[in-house]
């Protein structure tokens, strides 16, 4: 198939009058107001040529871009694994605590993730790939907290106490939103964006800054603070910004900016609300933070 074809072909069910199902919830591409719509090609990867909206259009997908979206599962899943080690060494030579640690590995590993989407091609299955990373270690999690396996290093870089129990609340929770957001969202929509960025930046700079600054406390939660929280909304809300402009000068979201970022800040500070609630004895931040931020940046950016 041409290129001049494929194109034609997107031109075509762009303009279709039934939105393709892959497109009724995330038509975030809408017709620019010259009525053209640009479907974003990723520079990077050897794209299909064709934009996963229109997957029932699309070529199937090639031997060739199989083992090109299968060489980078490999690399992201070899980068995930080499952070996990490195910070595990820092914490042996006891360079770094083990809780700054793994709050460093909790803000490092979604947002590595999420730079590494645009290295995976255009086609339609890339995002299964992408999801395969998180799944993988949703395992390792599972082998090392059930203790049917012994990754010591694990335990230790990613566990407050170095109870291997700990692995199947927060780090578990944590990659099962990771494959969410890849294979629900993937790059074409903002939501899985935000609320990565909010799980991932957001709260996890919030403890820092909190247990170091936070002497303030907020009045409804004795253990959180205002500088905590202060914290998770400015490097959450300025992490969402930077990464949806990553992904737009890529080509992967076209972004009306004078109406995105007041959204992103609205949604910033809903999500900050929420992870200030004394609730985590009943929800973990690493759900309640990204579900309440996919639902509201579902109605505010689509709305
Ligand atoms: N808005 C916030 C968030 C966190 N903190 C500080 O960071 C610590 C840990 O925050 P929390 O979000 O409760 O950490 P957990 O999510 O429970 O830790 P983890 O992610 O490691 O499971 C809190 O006790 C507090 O000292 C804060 O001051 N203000
Ligand atoms: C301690 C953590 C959460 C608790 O709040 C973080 C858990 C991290 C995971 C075990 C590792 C996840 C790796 C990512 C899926 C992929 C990262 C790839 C990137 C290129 C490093």
């Amino acid at each position: 198939m041409t290129l001049l074809s494929s194109q034609l072909l997107l031109f075509s069910a762009a303009h279709r009058r039934t939105p393709l199902p892959c497109t009724i919830l995330f038509r975030w591409n809408k017709p620019t107001t010259d009525g053209t719509v640009r479907f974003p090609r990723s520079p990077i990867t050897p794209a299909v040529g064709l934009d996963q909206r229109v997957s029932r259009f699309v070529v199937p997908a090639t031997a060739e871009d199989l083992l090109y979206n299968a060489g980078a599962t490999v690399g992201v899943l070899g980068g995930a694994y080499a952070l996990v080690r490195a910070f595990d060494e820092l914490t042996r030579r006891n360079i770094l605590h083990q809780g700054l640690s793994r709050k460093l590995v909790h803000i490092l590993s979604g947002l590595l993730f999420l730079f590494s989407w645009p290295i995976f091609s255009n086609s339609p299955k890339a995002r299964y790939f992408a999801a395969f990373v998180p799944l993988v270690n949703c395992l390792r999690l599972l082998m090392n907290g059930l203790s049917l396996a012994s990754d010591e290093g694990l335990i230790k870089s990613l566990t407050r106490e170095g109870d291997p129990e700990e692995l199947l609340r927060g780090p578990l929770y944590y990659v099962l939103i990771l494959t969410l957001c890849a294979l629900v969202f993937w790059r074409e929509s903002p939501i899985g964006v935000v609320s990565l960025a909010m799980m991932c930046g957001g709260d996890g700079v919030a403890d820092i800054i909190g247990r170091k600054y936070g002497s303030m406390k907020i009045p409804y939660n004795q253990n959180k603070s205002w500088a905590g929280s202060i914290s998770m909304l400015v490097f959450g809300f300025l992490v969402s910004i930077g990464i949806l402009y990553y992904y737009s000068v890529l080509g992967h979201v076209q972004l009306d900016w004078a109406s995105t970022v007041p959204r992103v800040a609205f949604i910033s500070f809903v999500a900050t609300i929420v992870e200030s609630l004394p609730i985590t004895k009943i929800v973990d931040d690493n759900i309640s933070v990204p579900l309440v931020t996919m639902a509201v940046a579902f109605f505010i950016l689509h709305g």
